[in-house]
This record gives C-alpha cells, sequence and structure tokens, in this order.
C-alpha cells in the first residue's frame, strides 16, 4: 500500500489556466490545509521567504514555475529582450532565500533550458520552460525513491530512527528525503519508531514532520530538541536521518539549525548519522562547509512567534541562523539517488556525479 496515498496533498503545482502557482500554506499546518493560489512574482518571492513552500526541493520546484510564470505573459518577440525579462525575474526569485542551493540550482537549469532552444521563438520558449518545470518536479519523485531505497537497505525491521526539521513529503514532491526510508519502510512493514526533533524555533519537525508521519501511521514519538541526547543514551535510536540545503564538495552540510548538534550526538553515541541528499543539493563549487551562507532570519521567530504572549524581554539581543553546518566527520555517510557516499567524501562525491554525468539511470 502506497503510504503516502493517506497524505494526499499537493506541495506545489501549477495551475497554467488560472497562471498561478498553487501551494500548501506550510505555515498553518498542522491545524489548517490551506492551498493558496499564487499569480505575482512578490507573492512567490513572499511565500518562499515566509516558507509557505519550504524545503529544498520544493522551493526549487515552486521557483522553476514561478519563473516561468514570471515570463509566460512576456510581450517580448526577440530572444533578447525576452532574455532580459527572463534574467530579471529569475534574479528576484533568486533573492528570496540564500542557503538551499536548489533554489539556484532550479533556477539555473531554467535558463540552460532557455539557452539551449534560443533560436526557437519566444513562443516555443515558453513552452519549453514549461516542460522543463514540469521535469524538475517529476524528477524528484524518482530521486527521492532512490534515496529511499538506498536508506532503506543500511536499516533493519524495528529500528529507532531519529530525524531533525522536515525533509519529508513536504519538503519535496512525494517520498521526502530523510523521510523516504521510512515510507518505504512503512511499505514494506518495517516497523520504524520514529523520534521527531520540534526543531526550534519554526517547529518544522513538530508541526510537519510529526504530522506526515502520523497520517501514514509510523510510529511516531515527538521530542524536544533538548531531548535528542537522552533518547539517544537510552538505546532507542539506532539511526539519524536528516535533509540537507547544500552539501559542500568535502561533505560538510549545511541543514536546518540545530543538525550539527544532533549529528555530534550521534556521534558520541556511536549512532550512525546519514544526510539525505539529491544531488540537485549538492554544490561541488562549494569546497567546504564555510563557504556556505547561512541565513540569518527575524528575531520574533524566537520572541514571540507561536506564542499567545511575548515569551522574551523587549530589546534582548537575539541571533536567529536558520541553518548550520555539520562538519563532514561527524557524518557516517551521504545518500544520494546515485548511490551512498562514504568517507572521503571528497572523493566519493565526486564518484556520485561521475554517475550522473555518465547517463546512469537511477
Ligand atoms: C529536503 S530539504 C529539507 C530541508 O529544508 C529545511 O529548511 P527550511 O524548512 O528552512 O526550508 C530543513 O533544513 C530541511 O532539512
Amino acid at each position: 500500500m502506497d503510504t503516502l496515498q493517506s497524505l494526499n496533498f499537493e506541495t506545489v503545482e501549477l495551475d497554467d489556466q488560472k497562471n498561478a502557482l498553487v501551494i500548501i500554506d506550510q505555515t498553518l499546518l498542522p491545524n489548517k490545509v490551506v492551498y493558496l493560489s499564487l499569480k505575482t512574482m512578490a507573492e512567490i518571492w513572499q511565500a518562499i521567504y515566509d516558507l509557505q513552500v519550504r524545503g529544498a526541493p520544493a522551493i526549487g520546484i515552486a521557483a522553476a514555475y514561478g519563473l516561468y510564470l514570471g515570463i509566460k505573459q512576456s510581450s517580448a518577440t526577440d530572444f533578447d529582450a525576452f532574455f532580459a525579462e527572463f534574467s530579471k525575474v529569475k534574479k528576484y526569485l533568486a533573492s528570496s532565500r540564500p542557503t538551499a542551493v536548489n533554489l539556484f540550482w532550479a533556477l539555473d537549469r531554467m535558463e540552460t533550458c532557455l539557452m539551449k532552444n534560443a533560436s526557437a521563438s519566444v513562443e516555443k520558449i515558453k513552452t519549453a520552460l514549461l516542460q522543463e518545470a514540469h521535469d524538475i518536479k517529476a524528477e524528484d519523485i524518482h530521486t527521492c525513491r532512490a534515496i529511499g531505497e538506498y536508506g532503506l537497505s543500511l536499516l533493519k525491521p524495528g529500528m529507532g530512527l531519529l530525524t531533525h526539521c522536515n525533509a519529508g513529503q513536504l519538503a519535496t514532491v512525494k517520498y521526502g528525503t530523510a523521510t523516504a526510508p521510512m515510507y518505504l519502510g512503512q511499505e514494506q512493514g518495517y516497523n520504524f519508531k520514529v523520534f521527531v526533533d520540534e526543531t526550534r524555533p519554526l517547529l518544522q519537525g513538530a508541526r510537519l514532520t510529526a504530522y506526515e508521519l502520523n497520517r501514514a501511521g509510523i510510529d511516531a514519538t515527538l521530542i524536544c530538541d533538548n531531548m535528542a541526547a537522552t533518547v539517544m543514551s537510552n538505546g532507542w535510536v539506532n539511526a539519524v536521518f536528516v535533509g540537507c540545503d547544500r552539501v559542500a564538495a568535502n561533505g560538510d552540510t549545511a541543514n536546518k539549525i540545530g543538525t550539527s548538534g544532533v549529528a555530534i550526538l550521534a556521534h558520541y553515541y556511536g549512532i550512525p548519522f546519514y544526510v539525505c541528499a539529491p544531488t540537485s543539493t549538492i554544490d561541488m563549487n562549494c569546497q567546504t562547509g564555510r563557504d556556505i551562507h547561512i541565513e540569518q532570519r527575524p528575531a520574533e521567530e524566537i520572541t514571540e512567534k507561536w506564542y499567545a504572549q511575548r515569551m522574551a524581554p523587549q530589546g534582548i539581543k537575539v541571533f536567529n541562523p536558520a541553518f548550520d553546518v555539520t562538519e563532514n566527520a561527524n557524518i557516517t555517510a551521504i545518500i544520494t539517488e546515485y548511490g551512498i557516499a562514504q568517507p572521503p567524501f571528497t572523493t566519493s562525491l565526486k564518484d556520485i556525479f561521475n554517475k550522473k554525468l555518465s547517463g546512469k539511470k537511477i
């Protein structure tokens, strides 16, 4: 049984007739399932910035469709004028969030498609761009399922797992990345027991991962982030699976704030720590984690969001990085759609990309 039918929602889809990007407003989950129909570039930009649509792959898909919508109505009749409009929309959408490389990867893929079709009419270019955005979305399903299969090959039935933030269906199209082994395991009777970090300050774990796993019938236990050490020291966790927003060429990985702490704890307790990474999230131009731009977000997310009353004194200084970097030494393996990369990642990630470039089917 496909457990994801129980989730039966689309994270991101295009309504071409209405010239709109349709998303679930993830800021309202788990209490309300509300679909938004975004028609302007400003609405799409804001939805990405406000995490109404979020998660590296989902951000990339939203940006690709957004770029198509942004140029669909162009009245340009020659390539240069059309390319100028295209570039303006691309640059604007690229400014929404800095860390998840999928945003830039997807926008660059759309530009590559444009250049491949430069000799075609503007209308034919628009059609090609729409298909490219559809392809980016469709590929995500196969990519995440492949990550799930490789991840599942590392696990045994009944294992205890832990995950941080949401790298689930809501961050992708269907399987998620870190949740893909969990969903495939559910289909095959693995009966995993998953500990879900709530993931302050925006609570993607409590609001989104717990919601997804619960609806899929997976045994999930919600914990505060500061309880991860306890569940690990109790022997309840056999492996940690997390997503990623940007993996550097040496395997250092940017993911939701708090991930590096989980990795250090796992390393201390001898628990395998796996990063689930579509190759679209691996940035071989980024040498180490120090080269990754970490998004800083508003103080209010810590001092007052989610609360009936403010939870911190007015005027208190706040530090609110949205991500942190897990050093490669604390990562057991990086699971991609082309296989499992083991240390040394500088070599194994190159091998993964060589498989991809060779046209190997996933
Ligand atoms: C499968 S990518 C999910 C990744 O993105 C999340 O960040 P955000 O919720 O701010 O978009 C988090 O880092 C997840 O691991």
